[in-house]
C-alpha cells in the first residue's frame, strides 16, 4: 500500500473534533443524560478528546465508555465476516441515556451495527447517535452517522488510514492505494 494523499493534518483533525463537539451539544441541547462510547482502538482517543472538548466548551464532565469489537475471522463459516464484540466498558445504567457512538472510519457499517447490538443488550437508551472523523462510503447496512468530521469518496480498493497521537505518535488521516 502506499499514500496517495493527505486528507487530514493536526489542526483539520482538531477543527473537525471542536465542531463535531459543539453539534453533539447542538443537537443534544446540552450535556445531560450523555455518554460517548468510543469504539475499538481509535474510536475511544476520539471519543475522550470529545469529551474534553465538550468539557472545554461547556464546563461540564461527559461520561466515556469503550466497546471492543473485533472480527473473528476464525470463525467466519459460524458469523459470516460480522463483527463480534468482546470487551464492554461501560460501567454505568444506560437506560433512558442518550448515548454517541465515536470511530474514526465509517465504512460498510458492520462495526457500528455490532456495536449497536452491544449496546441494546445492555439496556434501552433514549437513543443512539452516531459521530465518525471519516465516512468513506460504501456502506453494507442502512446505517448514517449523526456527525461526520470529512466525507470522503474512496475505491474500495483504498484505505483510510486514520493515525492519532495517542496510538500513532502522530495525528493526519491519510488514504493508502495498492500501487498495481
Ligand atoms: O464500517 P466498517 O466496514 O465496519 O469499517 C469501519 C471500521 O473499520 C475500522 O477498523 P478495522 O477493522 O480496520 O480495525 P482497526 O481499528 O485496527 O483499524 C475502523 O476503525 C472502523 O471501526
Ligand atoms: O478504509 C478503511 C475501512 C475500514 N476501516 C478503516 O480504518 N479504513
Amino acid at each position: 500500500m502506499i499514500e496517495k494523499a493527505k486528507i487530514l493534518d493536526a489542526n483539520g483533525m482538531r477543527r473537525s473534533l471542536t465542531r463535531i463537539a459543539h453539534e453533539i451539544l447542538e443537537k443534544n441541547k446540552g450535556v445531560e443524560d450523555l455518554i460517548l462510547v468510543g469504539i475499538r482502538r481509535r474510536g475511544v482517543p476520539l471519543a475522550e478528546r470529545l469529551a474534553q472538548l465538550i468539557q472545554d466548551i461547556e464546563g461540564t464532565k461527559v461520561r466515556v465508555g469503550k466497546l471492543d469489537i473485533t472480527l473473528y475471522r476464525d470463525d467466519l463459516t459460524a458469523l459470516g465476516d460480522q463483527p463480534v464484540v468482546h470487551g464492554t466498558e461501560i460501567p454505568w445504567d444506560i437506560v433512558g441515556k442518550r448515548l454517541v457512538l465515536v470511530d474514526d472510519v465509517l465504512y460498510t457499517g458492520r462495526t457500528v451495527r455490532a456495536a449497536m447490538d452491544a449496546i441494546v443488550d445492555l439496556g434501552r437508551p433514549q437513543y443512539i447517535q452516531l459521530a465518525v472523523l471519516i465516512d468513506r462510503g460504501h456502506r453494507e447496512l442502512p446505517i448514517r452517522a449523526d456527525f461526520v468530521g470529512k466525507n470522503v469518496p474512496t475505491s474500495r480498493r483504498e484505505l483510510i488510514h486514520v493515525k492519532l497521537t495517542e496510538i500513532d505518535g502522530e495525528d493526519e488521516v491519510v488514504i493508502m492505494e495498492n500501487p498495481e
